[in-house]
């Protein structure tokens, strides 16, 4: 019998999946699982209880919260040499991980989509021992992000809702990068960078266009330096996803990627500060194997 283990935040999403938790429990059973559950108690215990799982050889752990949790338990299994496979049921504020694989946030719906056993190999993105899943970026621009008081915390949804105040943006300075992309270079000053593992973050659903999940490849768009009336252009064009043929962008593919700045320069993982940089992102092929839902795999094979 396969064991399955759910590692769920119960302080998330207004404590909703506590009160489902029997239901979910009873269906995995159902299903063929054995199955137990492991709430959180503090910040970095979903870490722990990933590792406890890993270590224990369950197949399957089942990650119940919003993108901290998730986070967490991609950070306590990235490392380890035998990983259980991983699905994911949003509970949270921000669902972002569970949107790019299809997965709906009513949790018996989700369940449901758990268990029509869609399983990929996706890749993750690795920068300074941090792990993110959809993307990483930084600059200026992304800066701004941290400033917003709201519970919106998609970078690129906040930069959306930042751009209705768009008179700070004449005092955003460029900062002057050096990225190192697959043994070649790129130097120039910058608004703002981006690391995509997927092709739609947030608002911007056409961002990085050809990055897929599964190809070992980040999608990797920059922003040069711009004036205000520039970027509000190229701002609107990137709605409709003709951004990447402006002057101002810098597209490319690449595995690995460096990045080096004189000045101070934060990261952005997924939507939360990471630290500061510099950084070298590694994208780890198929790294994980997720259970995603019928709607994500018809979209990864539309994408060229
Ligand atoms: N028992 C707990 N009490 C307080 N914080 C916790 C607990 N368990 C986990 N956490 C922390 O809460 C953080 C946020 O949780 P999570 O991502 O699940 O929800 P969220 O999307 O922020 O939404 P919400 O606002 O509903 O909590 C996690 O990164 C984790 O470190």
């Amino acid at each position: 019998m396969k064991r399955a283990r759910i590692i769920y935040n119960p302080t998330s999403g207004r404590e909703a999946f506590k009160k489902e938790l029997p239901e979910v429990l009873r269906r995995f059973e159902e299903a063929g699982y054995e199955t137990s559950a492991h709430a959180t108690t503090c910040e970095g215990d979903a870490i722990n209880a990933a590792r406890i799982a890993v270590e224990r050889k369950f197949d399957l752990i089942i990650s119940a919260g919003g993108d901290g949790t998730i986070n967490e338990v991609i950070h306590g299994m990235a490392e380890q040499e035998y990983r259980p496979q991983l699905a994911i049921i949003p509970v949270g504020t921000t669902n972002d991980f569970a949107r790019a694989l299809g997965i709906p946030r009513e949790i018996q719906k989700a369940v449901s989509v758990i268990l029509e056993h869609n399983i990929r190999k996706l890749d993750i993105g690795r920068v300074n021992d941090r792990y993110f899943m959809n993307i990483a970026g930084g600059g200026k621009l992304t800066e701004l992000t941290y400033e917003v008081p709201s519970k919106l915390k998609t970078m690129l949804g906040q930069l959306a809702y930042y751009l209705k105040g768009i008179e700070m943006l004449p005092s955003l300075k460029p900062t002057q990068v050096q990225i190192e992309y697959d043994g070649k270079w790129f130097d120039d000053e910058i608004m703002l960078f981006l690391v995509s593992n997927t092709n739609s973050v947030g608002g911007f659903e056409k961002i990085a266009p050809a990055a897929k999940m599964d190809d070992g490849y980040f999608d990797l768009v920059i922003l040069r330096k711009t004036n205000l009336a520039e970027f509000v252009r190229i701002a609107s064009l990137a709605t409709k996803g003709a951004h990447l043929e402006d002057n101002h962008i810098f597209y490319t593919r690449a595995n690995r990627i460096k990045v080096h700045t004189e000045e101070k320069m934060q990261l952005n993982l997924d939507g939360e500060y990471g630290g500061l940089l510099p950084g070298e992102f590694e994208n780890l092929y198929q790294h994980i194997d997720f259970f995603v839902s019928e709607d994500f795999i018809e979209k990864q094979a539309k994408i060229e």
